[in-house]
């Protein structure tokens, strides 16, 4: 069952459009993220779909009930949505209970706050004040107080940014848990990669207000549509390839490819960093390179190489288990499958 479908949704602000015609549906129960750069109208589309900002035209629905459709809206308070905003925006005189059953009818307070406190993982701490709570258990707070009365749709908006980098993730894998535990559908706005990928089941990539591509993590990862979405998911080698026959010819010798019939003939192929491996020695295959750089980030190293063959990017950026010594020479080669890409 459709939780959330928007169709063809334009917005302005003043005279300015910032939304051309969204159209996005995220199942009853499921996770999606809408992942794009700043000033790329994330925000404006949560403001449309909360209720805080009107659809110039289009329509937004939820569970079949028409919410906007650019002549008439339902208001924000009788939309059954929850918003959960990036600075969590707690009453700081209040009581982490009392944030959390602030919406809530007095005779179900206590007993759903405790829930709650439960769910998000603080039990005990009802009567602190916020600011005798870290950052990541304000967040958490903020979640609570935006399940407590069951929201039909749960609007994230870029819920994690303030904090650093280790409990980004951590918050992120309790908040999916969180949410996928009580069956809340929910729309997460980001700009960070990482975080949509970890966190989504569907993935919408915004681009100047329009979706450039929408999909599984996996689909968008290894299949996006052009390389600027190839390159909003992750890190890209992009490379010259001619497809001949069931491989494609490109500068690393033939590789297989990704789809069985590709669209297209000719194209950059996307090679991820996983997909270059580096060797000391030439063998078959590999390409001679000039190490630019190595960069050690916990689970791999990021080696910035120097291609020394023709047609090859300037700069190609593989992943390794070990360092390599910035000026040396790596021997690259690539293992498929490839994917093609439009040109840019
Ligand atoms: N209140 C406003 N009045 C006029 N223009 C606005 C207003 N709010 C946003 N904009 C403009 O609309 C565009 C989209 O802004 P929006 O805040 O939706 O982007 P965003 O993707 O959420 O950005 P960020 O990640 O930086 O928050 C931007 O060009 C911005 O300057």
């Amino acid at each position: 069952m459709t939780g959330l479908s928007v169709t063809d949704l334009h917005a302005a602000h003043g005279r300015s459009p910032v939304l051309h015609g969204i159209d996005l549906t995220v199942p009853d129960g499921a996770l999606a993220c809408v992942l794009g750069p700043s000033g790329c109208g994330k925000s404006t589309l949560l403001r449309v779909l909360a209720g805080f900002h009107p659809a110039a035209a289009g329509q937004v629905e939820l569970h079949g009930r028409v919410l906007d459709d650019g002549r008439s809206r339902l208001a924000a308070e009788h939309r059954g949505i929850g918003l959960v905003p990036q600075d969590g925006a707690l009453f700081p005189h209040l009581s982490v209970a009392a944030n959390i059953g602030f919406g809530l009818p007095r005779s179900q307070r206590r007993a759903r706050v405790g829930e709650l406190l439960d769910l998000v993982g603080l039990p005990g701490l009802g009567d602190r004040r916020p600011h005798q709570l870290s950052g990541g258990q304000q967040q958490r707070v903020a979640l609570a107080r935006a399940l407590a009365p069951r929201p039909r749709l749960l609007l994230l908006d870029e819920p994690f940014a303030a904090l650093d980098a280790a409990l980004r993730a951590e918050l992120r894998r309790e908040v999916a848990a969180t949410l996928r535990q009580s069956g809340t559908t929910a729309v997460l706005v980001t700009h960070d990669q990482d975080e949509a990928l970890s966190f989504a089941d569907t993935i919408a990539v915004l681009r100047h207000g329009r979706i450039a591509q929408s999909g599984t993590p996996d689909e968008l990862y290894h299949r996006p549509a052009d390389p600027a979405v190839a390159t909003v998911l992750g890190e890209a080698n992009l490379i010259p390839a001619k497809v001949a026959g069931a491989e494609a010819l490109t500068p690393f010798g033939p590789l297989p490819l990704l789809e069985s019939a590709p669209a297209l003939r000719t194209g950059p192929a996307l090679l991820r960093p996983g997909q270059l491996r580096l060797t000391a020695e030439p063998v078959a295959g590999t390409v001679p390179a000039k190490v630019l750089g190595s960069d050690f980030r916990g689970h791999d190293h990021r080696v910035e190489l120097r291609p020394e063959a023709a047609g090859l990017p300037d700069v190609l950026i593989a992943s390794s288990d070990r360092p390599w010594p910035v000026g040396g020479e790596a021997h690259v080669s690539a293992l498929g499958p490839i994917h093609l890409l439009p040109e840019a």
